[in-house]
């Protein structure tokens, strides 16, 4: 029971009466990079997020730990060269979620074309060396390399040869956004963080200096309203980062950020079906590039990218943002013939762009160059990279960025909040190499994660676990499936779930701040997302499990099941389904 629904209250009882030396407003994968490396530097840290840990952009990704080839183009190279060497740190830091994924980057000849055969492998040569890849890099196995169109369409057979050249093939990694986030948390839980979800910054606090000294917040769960001090407070919400500046009243002058909107849509891999990921142009004079990516027995593809201006908690897909995939993925894979009713699952996230340069005397340092655009730009001109600020009041804010480069937007955080503590507070910290603090579940050996995920799945058989289940939670929970065998050694299969269900759940409750079913069955597993075949069949099992281990009352229940039923119509386009 050490981070659940049970340690949440002492947690807020600490909040609310002991000094932080730090405070991190929002459970995103930037705050989670914060908190884990404050909490390893011994800070005595906060980290509190308004929804689950990890319920804003940080599940709703590409789910791709990337260094973004086609941000060459519009030269971002600063974002390209921190995030493509980035990806084998958080490989090795997090290796049951981060796994190497060669991408295939087809060549078309057709207009807004992003690359050409000559050009594809200038840029994926600059990716491979600023990665270090080549020599004797114990990555030389995925040294990049082009394929005829031959051998491009013998590799995938659905794509349109029409105009094909050819195809670049270059190392990524595929990932597991909400898990990454979750594991962070935990880790930063583990090394002393406070660390609460359902916790809404609703103010900025001053000191009688005018300088920030913690926040007023509300309990989404209770309704209490408390407050949070804080020798530093940092601002780490992402697409909301406007909004928690717009709570700094005294200081707030304009937004900065340009949030745009990206959709991705799931079918099943039998309507299209691709060998590896797979990254090309749109076809359209939009410059944007889209991904097929294979994942559980699914294939999933996005993205969008169009300016946002909506709820930042529920972006929606929409009737255009489907059209406009589905025209695109028809016309390269000719044979799909993809429509809205194969679509199984769905998700919608919104970028934190930085926009506007600093302004006043706000003070920038740019964590990974941020370089800035106007409101004319396409949102795909818009730089990816992240900035880091302190208002006149000190008020610090982390924003932009991808995940991928979420440990080093957090390095740069971290400078500026020692060097805080120690000019203003007269208090030294020593900061550690997080490139060598693994995430929850990553203690077990990165250069050969698949052969030790196997030995530890072999281990949940042994504890009465089917086989398929067994790999499944090594591949979501990696060295902490142990202690979900353990539990399958002392439990009986709940009703309606198996006995690795049931154990995965139990470990879940208990161990990961679980608080609803749609916390567990959207970001903690992939029911929702990836395996909508037997979504059905569990749904009851872990409301009902989890009803019993909250002790929820009918209404509650009702609630919760309400809730779910509602993120999975969402996810199925049930609406945009009936409308046709
Ligand atoms: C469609 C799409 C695809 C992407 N694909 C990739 C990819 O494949 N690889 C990659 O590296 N990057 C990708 N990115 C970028 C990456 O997802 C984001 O850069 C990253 O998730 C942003 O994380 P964050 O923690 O800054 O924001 P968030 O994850 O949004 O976290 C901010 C948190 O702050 C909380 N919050 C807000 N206001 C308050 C408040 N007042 N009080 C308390 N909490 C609050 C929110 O609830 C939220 O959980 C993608 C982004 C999009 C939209
Ligand atoms: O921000 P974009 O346009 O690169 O889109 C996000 C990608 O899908 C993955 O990072």
């Amino acid at each position: 029971m050490t981070f659940s629904i049970k340690t949440r209250q002492e947690e807020i009882e600490r909040l609310k009466n002991e000094k932080l030396d730090l405070l991190v407003i929002g459970g995103g994968i930037t705050g989670a990079g914060v908190a884990l490396q404050a909490s390893a530097a011994k800070m005595k840290t906060g980290l509190i997020d308004m929804q689950d840990f990890g319920g804003g952009t940080s599940s709703r990704s590409t789910r791709l730990v990337h260094g973004g080839i086609r941000y060459l183009k519009t030269f971002d190279v600063q974002v390209v060269s921190d995030t493509v060497k980035e990806r084998a740190i958080v490989q090795h830091i997090a290796p049951h979620m981060t796994r190497p994924d060669p991408m295939i980057l087809p060549i078309y000849d057709e207009p807004g074309t992003t690359f050409t055969m000559f050009s594809v492998k200038v840029a994926m040569d600059l990716y491979d060396h600023l990665a270090g890849i080549e020599g004797d890099s114990p990555l030389i196995k995925y040294a990049n390399y082009t394929m005829d169109k031959a051998e491009t369409l013998k590799r995938e057979p659905q794509l349109n040869s029409e105009n094909l050249q050819g195809a670049g093939v270059y190392l990524d990694y595929q990932n597991n956004d909400s898990r990454l986030v979750v594991e962070n948390v935990k880790k930063a839980h583990e090394l002393g963080c406070l660390a609460v979800s359902r916790l809404k910054c609703i103010a900025i606090l001053h000191n009688d200096q005018k300088q920030v000294n913690g926040v007023r917040v509300h309990d989404n769960l209770t309704g209490e309203e408390f407050e949070i001090h804080a020798d530093v407070v940092i601002n780490t919400s992402g697409p909301w980062s406007d909004l928690v500046r717009q709570e700094d009243k005294a200081v707030y002058k304009k937004p900065r950020l340009r949030p745009t909107k990206g959709v991705h849509l799931v079918v099943d891999q039998s309507r299209l079906t691709v060998p590896q990921p797979t990254y090309f142009g749109s076809g359209t004079a939009d410059g944007r590039m889209i991904f097929t990516i294979p994942r559980e027995g699914k294939t999933y593809f996005g993205t969008t990218d169009t300016d946002f201006t909506g709820d930042y908690a529920h972006p929606t897909v929409e009737q255009s943002d489907v059209d406009y995939l589905l025209n695109i993925i028809n016309k390269k894979y000719p044979s799909a013939h993809l429509t809205i009713n194969d679509i199984e699952a769905s998700w919608a996230g919104v970028r934190p762009l930085i926009e506007v340069e600093v302004e006043g005397n706000e003070a920038a340092d740019a964590a990974t160059g941020a370089s800035v655009s106007d409101s004319t730009s396409a949102p795909s001109a818009v730089s990816r990279g992240s900035s880091l600020t302190e208002a006149e009041d000190g008020l610090i804010t982390l924003a932009g960025g991808k995940l991928t480069d979420y440990r080093i937007m957090a390095n740069g955080a971290m400078k500026k909040i020692q060097q805080k503590l120690h000019d203003k507070f007269s208090k030294n910290f020593t900061l550690q190499n997080s490139a060598e603090i693994k995430v929850a579940g990553g203690d077990f050996d990165s250069d050969h994660a698949e052969e030790e995920l196997a030995r530890i799945a072999k281990n949940g058989v042994a504890a009465g676990i089917t086989a398929d289940d067994a790999k499944e939670i090594a591949n979501l929970f990696g060295s902490q499936a142990e202690q979900i065998y353990d539990y399958a050694k002392t439990i009986k299969p709940a009703a309606g779930l198996s006995l690795g269900e049931t154990a995965a759940l139990d470990y879940s409750l208990a161990e990961e701040m679980t608080l609803t079913p749609v916390d567990y069955l959207l970001r903690r597993t992939y029911h929702i997302l990836f395996k909508s075949d037997t979504l059905n069949q569990v749904k009851e099992g872990v409301v009902n499990h989890m009803s019993d281990y909250y002790g929820w009352d009918k209404e509650q229940k009702t609630q919760y099941v309400h809730d779910l039923e509602q993120e999975i119509a969402q996810s199925r386009l049930d609406k945009l389904k009936n409308k046709k």
